[in-house]
């Protein structure tokens, strides 16, 4: 068992179609019941390791092979001499065949089955196995009010494979966007048994479900064709690749070239500019949209003011790393000094993030989206880093549709632009053509906060500039790890300027 965030490595998400075909292949090769033998045996462990002293606990168990997990880890903690009361709430329909098992071996054991939706008097730990991986609809009736008893409760909750109410694909509290949002257990722990579920890692899941432990049930990892869950250990990728030579010097880095900052707007350009330098950019230009950031002074001695007027065919960009959009208007308000230069880098640039009201002058132009389209195949590469909203925009979606399954939103807008997207929020969701959708487990809720969207934006260009040959997937889920690792332990909220440094604090060191 793993407390899975904590661990170097990429692991595979499974949707829950894939968890399906896995558990299937699984309960072939193992004698019948083995695995919630085991996954109930795993509940029960985790339960005394969490909540070492707790002496009574609730089980609150659902009518699918949830509640039979649930079980089988009520019969353990009782045979220890816990005080465990378990509720089981099922319909008229028979109990599948390992729950009936569970069930059956539990009563036979002694143990006390009721219907109570109330947590007992004096109970110290609560077990969620309501439902799981079978959540069909919003939760309803009984299953809403013990929810909702559950949160109510204030007792420290282990969730068994999923918060109840939580979808495993999604992270949305309820299986479609359309459908009324759904009451979800707010748990302390989950563990996750068999295949790491997407839904865990983004969306709202992160809120309800704690801490997330991993028990594979001894059913070795293959690869879920549902993308992967980026844990530790990214930037030490990096740390190898981009190891200095004593005899470089500064044109051995790349340069940036940031397009951006209109009127009242300066500091998103500033913000990415600085980034780009502390990820370690041999050298960083400013094209200033507006007059006032042309001519002001900056704390950051080292960026370099590029030329008043247009950009023209002089331009050398096989040199540049671009990041266009960082503060370039306001929503859709986009200042028309960017629009005029966009086809032409959209045209030529190699390398090109763009954020934010680069982002919004694409989704209101159908010329920039053809020219979008074209660059992969011509062999320019383009990272885009929507917010949900910018992603909404470009969809021609809602934003709720985006924020319902983000996995789908950000596939689907990596294969209609032909590019690379890292869908930002919690659990940033990395999309790229012909690769594995990438859940990124890094960064909180510091990170909330104006400008930080830009500091990634500019750290990624930094880091492009220096390995120019790097597929944009690897820089992209690179770039979007180390900026979540730098808000772990970090005071809040977080403000951007800051972040910076933190994120150039976890730079190696020369000797
Ligand atoms: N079969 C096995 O050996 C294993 C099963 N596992 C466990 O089995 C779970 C999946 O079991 P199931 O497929 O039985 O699914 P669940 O136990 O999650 O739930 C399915 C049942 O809940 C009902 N249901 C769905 N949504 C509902 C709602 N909103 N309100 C009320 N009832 C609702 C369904 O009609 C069905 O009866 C996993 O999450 C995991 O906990 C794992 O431990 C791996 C091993
Ligand atoms: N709750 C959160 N958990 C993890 N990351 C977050 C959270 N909130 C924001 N972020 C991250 O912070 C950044 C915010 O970007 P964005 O919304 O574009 O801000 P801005 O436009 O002000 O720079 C993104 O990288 C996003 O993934
Ligand atoms: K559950």
């Amino acid at each position: 068992m793993i407390e899975v965030l904590h661990q170097a490595g990429r692991f595979p998400l499974f949707s829950s179609e894939g968890c399906r075909a896995l558990e299937a292949a699984a309960l072939a090769r193992s004698p019948a019941r083995a695995l919630m033998a085991q996954a109930g045996l795993a509940v029960a462990r985790l339960a005394l390791a969490v909540a070492p002293h707790a002496r009574c606990i609730w089980i609150v168990c659902g009518p699918g092979n949830n509640g039979g997990d649930g079980l089988v880890a009520a019969r353990h903690l009782a045979g220890l001499g816990l005080e465990v009361h378990v509720s089981h709430l099922r319909g008229n329909k028979p109990l599948p065949a390992d729950a009936q098992w569970a069930w059956q071996t539990a009563t036979d054991a002694g143990l006390q089955i009721g219907r109570a939706l109330q947590a007992p008097d004096g109970c110290e730990l609560i077990i969620d196995a309501l439902l799981g991986l079978g959540l069909q609809r919003a939760p309803g009736g009984t299953f809403a009010q013990a929810i909702q008893a559950i949160n109510a409760s204030g007792v420290p909750v282990l969730s068994v494979d999923l918060p109840s109410g939580l979808h495993a694909d999604t992270g949305c509290p309820c299986p479609d966007a359309q459908a009324r949002p759904g009451a979800v257990v707010n748990a302390q722990h989950t563990l996750c048994l068999l295949s790491l579920k997407p839904g865990l890692f983004t969306g709202q899941g992160r809120d309800h479900a704690g801490r997330i432990w991993f028990d594979d049930l001894g059913v070795p990892a293959v690869d879920g064709g549902s993308g992967r869950l980026i844990a530790r250990g990214e930037r030490e990728r990096w740390q190898a690749l981009a190891r200095r030579a004593h005899v470089s010097h500064k044109g051995s880095y790349g340069q940036v070239l940031v397009i951006g900052g209109a009127a009242h707007m300066e500091g998103a350009a500033l913000l990415a500019a600085s980034s780009a330098l502390a990820a370690g950019a041999g050298k960083v230009h400013l094209k200033a949209l507006s007059g006032a950031l042309q001519a002001a002074g900056t704390s950051r001695l080292e960026l370099m003011r590029w030329p008043e007027g247009p950009l023209d065919g002089q331009t050398p960009w096989q040199d540049l790393t671009l990041v266009v959009g960082c503060g370039a208007g306001h929503g859709l308000d986009v200042t028309p000094g960017l629009g005029s230069p966009l086809p032409e880098i959209l045209r030529q640039a190699p390398r090109l993030v763009l954020d934010a009201d680069g982002l919004n002058t694409v989704s209101r132009s159908t010329m920039a989206q053809e020219l979008l389209r074209a660059r992969r195949s011509a062999g320019l590469r383009t990272l885009l880093t929507p917010h949900p909203l910018e992603a909404a925009r470009l969809l021609a979606w809602p934003v709720a549709q985006v924020q319902a399954d983000r996995l789908a939103a950000a596939r689907v807008l990596s294969s209609a632009l032909d590019c690379s997207v890292v869908l930002k929020g919690s659990g940033s969701v990395i999309a790229s053509p012909g690769e594995p959708v990438h859940v990124n487990g890094s960064g909180n809720a510091a990170l909330a906060g104006a400008g930080t969207g830009d500091v990634l934006a500019g750290w990624l260009a930094g880091l492009w500039a220096q390995a120019p040959a790097m597929p944009v997937h690897e820089l992209a889920t690179l770039g979007a790890a180390w900026h979540g690792e730098a808000a772990h332990g970090a005071q809040v909220p977080l403000r951007a300027a800051d972040l910076i440094e933190h994120m150039h604090a976890l730079q190696a060191s020369l000797p």
